[in-house]
């Protein structure tokens, strides 16, 4: 997971789109400090793509070179075919950004300002201020220093969306917005994928990433550890697995459940059968087959969730490559142990942990 790129799966790019967002090779250092280190990825036109990492990994640097508010110590960007240092005013005005720390004083109404705006970025559909006002349900009649911090983030919103450009980039763009106005939100951004425009936005909240976004790239201390789709990301994530097992010979569960590809393991025998909690990361058919040697009677597979996989990428690499996060303590929260053997977890040797299957299953009524 090292390497620029992962091949945790290919974006579900066409090779043949053109791309809207390119950053090549890109660094960027503040005094010493280096904010970004050679940082590579496209997003292709047409597409979401979600720009995540933890808190200082340098999104907002990232996006503000593309917008060309600041420049890159070395390295190039581009938005819509254009190299950002030299596109100018003509491709700002095809481009809706929102900032990360949007501040927005002074007596004049929304209204006003959002006309401000306009006058900036260029052709404004009639009544599209409007209309994305009652989507987002805002005032524009209000002062703007009298709005609310959710609702001054509405404003940025219309600001960026409102000349229907062909690239948006948006930084933490539902930072404040209630769960209502996020979905509506969300909503929008899909609308621009339908009618063939891109966007590019940064969030902390994965769960928005995997509803809006076709794919993510993870930054992390200024580099990227992964270009994936969010799909594939989330299919990559270690599931939670539980099952009911009539007892067996504690040596036969053991290999079965090894061979399964099952990892830390937990089992809970009692009344003639066997409560297995575990993990299984890669395909679920392989699995269910190496399963089916085993009298299993129950059988939970939670969904892989795209937090799970995310936050594998966000911690700090080990010698191997994967995050700290796969290294699961020994110690868990019920105070059971998770332990490398069923044998050792169940706190007894392989052959005490055997259970006369036959008089048990007979006991469980199965
Ligand atoms: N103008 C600046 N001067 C000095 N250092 C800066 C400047 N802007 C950003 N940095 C540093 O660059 C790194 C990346 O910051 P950036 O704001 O891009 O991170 P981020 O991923 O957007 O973080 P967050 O999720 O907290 O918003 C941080 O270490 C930050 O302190």
């Amino acid at each position: 997971m090292n390497g620029r790129h992962s091949a945790t799966a290919a974006p579900p790019a066409d090779r043949g789109t053109p791309n809207a967002v390119e950053a090549v090779g890109l660094t960027k250092r503040f005094g010493r400090h280096e904010a970004l280190r050679e940082v590579d990825f496209a997003v292709p036109a047409g597409s979401v793509y979600g720009l995540i990492g933890p808190n200082g990994a340098g999104k907002t640097t990232t996006m503000r070179i593309l917008l060309d508010i600041i420049r890159p110590t070395s390295g190039r960007t581009s938005v819509a075919g254009e190299d950002s240092r030299t596109g100018g005013p003509d491709l700002r005005r095809r481009i809706g950004y929102l900032p990360g720390e949007l501040t927005l004083q002074g007596r004049i109404s929304g209204r006003r300002l959002l006309a401000h705006y306009a006058a900036v970025s260029g052709t404004v559909p009639r009544g599209r201020i409007e209309e994305l006002a009652e989507r987002l349900r805002l005032d524009l009649d209000r002062p703007v220093r009298k709005l609310s911090k959710g609702n001054k983030q509405k404003l940025g919103l219309i600001q960026a969306f409102m000349h229907d450009p062909e690239v948006l980039i948006l930084d933490e763009p539902t930072s404040g917005l209630d769960p209502l106005i996020q979905r509506e939100f969300l909503a929008m951004v899909r609308q621009v994928r339908d009618e063939g425009r891109t966007v590019l936005l940064s969030s902390h909240v994965i769960s928005e990433i995997q509803e809006a976004a076709d794919a993510v790239v993870i930054l992390r201390d200024g580099t990227v550890v992964e270009v994936a789709g969010v799909e594939a990301l989330r299919r990559s994530a270690v599931r939670r697995v539980r099952l009911q097992v009539q007892a067996v010979d504690g040596v036969v569960l053991e290999a079965g459940l090894a061979d399964a590809g099952l990892t830390a393991v937990v089992l809970h025998p009692h009344d003639g059968v066997v409560d297995v909690d575990a993990e299984a990361g890669g395909p679920v058919r392989p699995l269910l087959r190496a399963l089916a040697n085993l009298p299993v009677d129950d059988l939970v597979l939670e969904e892989p969730d795209l937090q799970d996989a995310v936050l594998r990428l966000y911690g700090p690499q080990d010698d191997a490559g994967t995050g700290t996060a796969d290294k699961r303590p020994d110690e868990r929260p019920d105070g059971s142990v998770a332990a490398p053997s069923a044998a050792a977890t169940t706190g007894a040797s392989a052959s005490d942990a055997r259970i006369a299957p036959d008089r048990d299953r007979q006991e469980a009524g199965r």
